[in-house]
């Protein structure tokens, strides 16, 4: 299958090597054109759960990229979704097929309703977190952290879920389950989350660029302060109506461990067997500039419409807005844009 890959950074690149592996052909478009300089001329070297050295196509425009695709993955941070959708939507065509990689946000129903202008018949999928975990470590060079064994799809529109199930299949093996409707993936992302406890008590470190260690940042109180968030989110799932997996499950699930273990328990462990990858060490991280305007404002809008309250979740926000003197509210460019009010206003 042509495979377009929307997006250079440690997923896109982690992805295209998957994907190369597998007998697929891939393209790459970073939108600035910053992430695919260092691969001009050269190979992509993929090191990790697995090794590779393969030669994606290199595209120059989203419309170079999608035009000859029969797949699209978008794989970059929300905070650049927007942006990308706009740049692919015109060159869409009918019969493909677009995977967004990891959802936050409702960027699908965004693309689904970019389609249906453009009177395109097109199948999207969205991703609740990625297939892959990756992570650029020279201009072509990328580190596979791990490849997940279960992951929750859905599928605009509902009536293709089949067919969709089956295209991911198809690229990535068997690994793939419906999830109940675009809400459960919505409320399936983990990372802002754990992203956002991780941030806040780790933050001196981030913003004097200090090393730390993802999975040792984890500590036993910010496991319990993700638990607590937790909470919250399942709270949220559960006036939708939608089953959606714990934090414990999903690390379970995306790491191999038996039932039983503690969340903290699991993150020492992770970190004992790999000691890495790095905790943020930029203040520009898409820990917060991703994961709180598009993430934790997810959880919170799809919180007010059933009057569930999350405390820890609001409290959140206006901490990172603190610490940073910026309105991360005002940063999400998709809710509004698909029908949710984004105005504390709305509030219970
Ligand atoms: N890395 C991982 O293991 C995991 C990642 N995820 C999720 O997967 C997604 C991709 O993550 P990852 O690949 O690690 O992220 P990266 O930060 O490595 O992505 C970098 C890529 O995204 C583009 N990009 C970043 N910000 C913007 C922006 N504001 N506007 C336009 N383009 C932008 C960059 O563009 P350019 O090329 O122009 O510089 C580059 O191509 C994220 O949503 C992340 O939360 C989820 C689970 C695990
Ligand atoms: C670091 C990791 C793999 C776990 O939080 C991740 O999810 C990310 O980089 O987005």
């Amino acid at each position: 299958m042509k495979v377009a890959i929307l997006g250079a950074g440690g997923v896109a690149l982690a992805t295209a090597a998957m994907l190369d592996r597998a007998g697929h052909e891939t393209i790459v478009w970073s939108p600035s054109g910053a992430g695919t300089r260092g691969l001009e001329g050269t190979d992509l070297v993929a090191s990790g759960v697995f090794e590779a050295r393969l030669r994606p196509a290199l595209a120059r425009t989203a419309g170079e990229a999608v035009s000859g695709a029969d797949t699209v993955i978008v794989a970059l941070p929300a905070n650049g979704h927007r942006l990308v959708f706009d740049a692919a939507l015109p060159h869409f065509r009918s019969g493909q097929t677009i995977i967004i990689s990891a959802q936050l946000s409702m960027g699908t129903l965004y693309v689904e309703q970019g389609l249906k202008a453009r009177g395109i018949d097109a199948t999207v999928i969205a991703l609740a977190t990625t297939v892959v975990m990756g992570r650029r470590t020279g201009p072509a060079s990328v580190a596979i952290g791990g490849i997940r064994t279960l992951l929750e799809i859905a599928v605009l529109p509902a009536a293709r879920a089949a067919e969709g199930l089956q295209i991911c299949r198809h690229l990535f093996g068997d690994r793939f389950r419906l999830a109940q409707n675009l809400t459960a993936i919505a409320l399936s992302n983990l990372n802002p989350p754990i992203h956002m406890a991780s941030a806040l008590c780790n933050f001196t470190r981030i913003e004097k660029g200090e090393y730390w260690a993802n999975y040792d940042g984890i500590t036993p109180s910010v496991a319990r302060l993700i638990e607590a968030l937790d909470a919250e989110r399942l709270a949220t799932a559960a006036a939708h109506g939608v089953r959606v997996r714990t934090v414990q499950e999903h690390y379970r699930l995306t790491f191999g461990f038996p039932e039983g273990m503690t969340l903290a328990g699991m993150a020492a462990a992770v970190h004992e067997k790999r000691k890495g990858p790095p905790g943020p060490t930029s203040v520009e991280t898409r820990f917060v500039t991703e994961d709180i305007p598009f993430g934790i404002m997810q959880v919170i809008v799809l919180a007010r419409e059933k009057g569930v309250p999350v405390p820890l979740h609001d409290a959140g926000v206006a901490l990172f807005c603190a610490l940073y003197g910026r309105n991360f509210m005002a940063e999400n460019d998709l809710l509004p844009a698909v029908g949710y009010s984004l105005e504390p206003s709305s509030m219970p």
